[in-house]
């Protein structure tokens, strides 16, 4: 899947460890993302969004909060006065799975 396939996807509820992606997948998926990268223990998808004040980074957040809460997918934010540091994983498939790769390229239209 492309970036923009990605972003028109939607999350599907996805429970158990075969539903974790292969480190092939995760290459192929993360390579469609640029600004992404995997977290140091390699199961968390993680960028980091600056702004140019609170107001920006509030706009985005809450941006950010509604569609997880409409794909019921979400992710785990640092909020500061102009940054958002954001972290994908699947909790229920105790890595990454492919709603993780779907919500980064949503945040991404988010963002531009
Ligand atoms: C019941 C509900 O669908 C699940 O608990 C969802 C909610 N949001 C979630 N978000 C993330 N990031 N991972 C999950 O496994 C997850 N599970």
């Amino acid at each position: 899947m492309n970036h923009a396939e990605l972003a028109a996807a939607h999350c599907q509820p996805l429970k158990g460890p075969d539903h974790a992606l292969s480190s092939e997948s995760v290459a192929q998926l993360l390579a469609q993302l640029p600004g992404w990268s995997l977290a140091a223990n390699g199961r968390e998808l993680q960028h980091e969004f600056r702004f140019r004040d609170f107001h920006h980074t509030m706009g985005f957040v809450n941006a950010v909060a509604w569609m997880a809460n409409r794909e019921d997918h979400h992710p785990d934010l640092e909020v500061g006065y102009n940054y958002c540091r954001m972290r994908y994983s699947t909790h229920d498939v105790g890595g990454l799975s492919l709603n993780d790769f779907i919500c980064a390229a949503k945040v991404d239209v988010i963002a531009a």
